[in-house]
């Protein structure tokens, strides 16, 4: 109970008001954000993450911070995508506002998985209702030197914004996230968002040379990004491969695989749990987890149970009630919520989530039932 009121609705509200977006973010933060003694003991996702017993599942939404908010959708009026993922106050603000209206058992860092590429001087814009569409495809060798690992310095607002937030957290634990190796190779290759991935398969296929190179840069862009989030202090980190789920097992294990694993393996021993998401990944979900992830992320077409047995022993479960399910009448959603909590409890460790991002139509209303819903037990 004790922990329900630490980490219940509101808490984060007060102070989180300081924060205003634009302007704020002139300057270098100078104020350390504290760290917090005992997080890990005390927080249900660090918990869950390492498989040890809470109180009650816990629970966050990928996408919780994004448009179906309208606190979202009137602060980023005006503001383009990547320009707010350059502004620490804009960032800070946006990441808060999901945990202080859900009382969600972790926040998520507001940014996207192209900003390091941007930041290392790509050509990349973000379409309203596209999504990443790049200047320069990469699809020779040449194109290769658009990618050099990125520095701290590159991003430092992002080391500001995670300070900012963990001022204002209290309890409540901070994801860092980045994209996996293929899926953002998949963006770079095909020049945008795909639904077959054809070139980007076809590259891997016939110049496995140039692919492997390819994946190798991006996963130093993606460890960069990562260390920057790890080094201000987030408290666990998600990779994200939304787009592995195109290939098949073997596949996925020859060209994508040890380019993940180089990643999560960069941050064994570090103190954040890894947690490894894609979509579609039914049959890849045991080599997720051996790429060296503490949490697989599942998405909602293979039961949980299912999931975990595949995934194996050792490691914790991540999600996966179906994004369109906030649709259904209440007692259909709770029944789907309550399938969810029962299958999850037989894994080692679940963190409850949605099988993919919250979608924009989603009324929020529906996804702080479904917090109280996992809450109730
Ligand atoms: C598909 C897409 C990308 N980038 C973008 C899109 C959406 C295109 C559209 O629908 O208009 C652009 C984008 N990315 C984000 C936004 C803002 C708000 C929102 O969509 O709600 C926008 C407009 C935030 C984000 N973009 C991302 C997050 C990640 C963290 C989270 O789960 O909150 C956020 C807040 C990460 C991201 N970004 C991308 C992928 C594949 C992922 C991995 C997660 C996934 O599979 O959805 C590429």
């Amino acid at each position: 109970m004790s922990e329900r009121t630490e980490q219940g609705r509101g808490r984060v509200g007060a102070a989180a008001d300081t924060v205003t977006g634009g302007a704020a973010a002139a300057g270098p933060v100078t104020t350390a954000g504290p760290r917090r003694p005992g997080l890990a003991e005390r927080a249900r996702l660090l918990r869950a993450a390492r498989r040890e017993p809470t109180d009650v599942a816990p629970v966050w939404f990928m996408r919780q911070a994004g448009r179906a908010l309208p606190e979202y959708r009137a602060l980023r009026a005006g503001v383009p995508m990547l320009d707010s993922c350059k502004d620490a106050a804009l960032i800070t603000e946006i990441t808060l506002q999901p945990v202080r209206r859900f009382g969600t058992d972790a926040a998520i860092f507001f940014s996207d998985i192209v900003v390091p590429l941007v930041a290392i001087g790509m050509d990349i814009d973000i379409v309203a209702g596209t999504g990443p569409v790049v200047a320069q495809p990469i699809r020779d060798a040449e194109g290769l030197s658009a990618l050099r690992p990125l520095a701290p310095d590159d991003v430092p607002y992002i080391h500001d914004a995670v300070r900012l937030l963990l001022a204002e957290l209290g309890d409540v634990p901070l994801i860092g996230f980045a994209g996996a190796p293929f899926t953002l190779a998949s963006y770079l290759v095909e020049g945008g968002p795909s639904r077959t991935h054809a070139r980007t398969k076809r590259l891997m296929y016939t110049a496995p040379d140039l692919w492997h190179a390819l994946l190798d840069r991006l996963a130093d862009v993606t460890i960069g990004f990562l260390r920057v989030q790890v080094d201000a202090g987030v408290d666990a980190v998600q990779l994200f491969d939304s787009w592995a789920g195109a290939l098949d097992e073997a596949d996925y294990r020859r060209y994508v695989a040890p380019h993940s694993a180089k990643v999560l393996g960069a941050f064994e021993g570090a103190g954040v749990p890894r947690i490894h998401f894609g979509v579609n990944t039914g049959e890849l979900l045991t080599a997720m987890g051996e790429a060296g992830a503490d949490v697989v992320g599942v998405d909602w077409r293979v039961a949980l149970d299912e999931a975990a047995r595949r995934i194996g022993p050792g490691r914790a479960v991540q999600g996966n009630l179906d994004p369109t399910a906030v649709f259904a009448p209440p007692d259909v959603l709770a029944g789907k919520v309550s399938d969810v909590l029962q299958r999850g409890a037989k894994a080692e460790g679940h963190i409850f989530n949605l099988g993919h991002g919250v979608l924009p139509e989603t009324d929020p209303g529906v996804l702080a039932h479904i917090v109280d819903l996992v809450h109730e037990g």
